[in-house]
């Protein structure tokens, strides 16, 4: 059977990259999508693979993108080798931007978002904490906090207020029901 794909999506801040880690060190057959980013290669927080704008066009025009968007700033792109991924079985994890959702649901089947949630006072604490971003970047990205994700999508929703591993656990919980005998 093929593995699904799952959108880990939520506001800045929320935990999604934290939440992603947690889940795969549970779970290592969980693939964890490297994403393609227009972003300074020593920016810290995700593993990601650092391009220049004229490089992230050059690989969209070439449809090496499975899907890619524009946010903050920043061009954000899933390498299409997810797919190969999804066909040997595995389930992939990807951070994606909530404007991506209907594109994601349209190209893959079954997808499931996962969308995490925490109080917006949290969210202002983990990004000053966290110092990717300056402070009118923050700003930007706390104004985006409420988008709403879109309706019609198999959402699973996870608080993430509490200590990581208990999110981290809830979610796969949500995601893996155990089969009762
Ligand atoms: N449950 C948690 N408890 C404490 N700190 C957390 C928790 N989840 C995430 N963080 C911290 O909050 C910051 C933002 O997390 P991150 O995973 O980068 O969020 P996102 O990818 O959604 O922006 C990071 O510094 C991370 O270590
Ligand atoms: O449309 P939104 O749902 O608001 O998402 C906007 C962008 O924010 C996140 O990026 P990134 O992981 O770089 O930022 P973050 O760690 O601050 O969430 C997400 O992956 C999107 O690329």
């Amino acid at each position: 059977m093929a593995g699904r794909l799952i959108a880990v999506v939520g506001p800045s801040g929320v935990g999604k990259d934290s939440v992603m880690r947690a889940m795969a060190e549970r779970r290592p057959d969980l693939h964890l999508v490297r994403r393609v980013i227009t972003r300074t290669p020593d920016a810290g927080g995700e593993d990601f693979d650092p391009v220049s704008e004229e490089a992230f066009a050059a690989r969209a025009a070439r449809g090496e993108f499975a899907l890619h968007w524009r946010a903050h700033g920043l061009c954000y792109g899933v390498p299409a080798g997810v797919v190969d991924v999804l066909d040997d079985g595995r389930d992939a994890l990807v951070n994606l931007s909530r404007t991506a959702l209907p594109e994601a649901a349209e190209k893959f089947r079954g997808l499931k978002v996962l969308a995490l949630t925490a109080a917006p006072e949290v969210l202002a604490r983990r990004l000053a904490a966290r110092g990717r971003e300056s402070e009118a970047e923050i700003a930007g990205r706390l104004a985006r906090a409420g988008y709403a994700i879109p309706g019609g999508l198999d959402v699973i929703e996870v608080v993430n207020n509490g200590p990581l591993a208990q999110t981290a656990e809830a979610a796969l919980a949500a995601l893996y029901p155990a089969v009762r005998a």
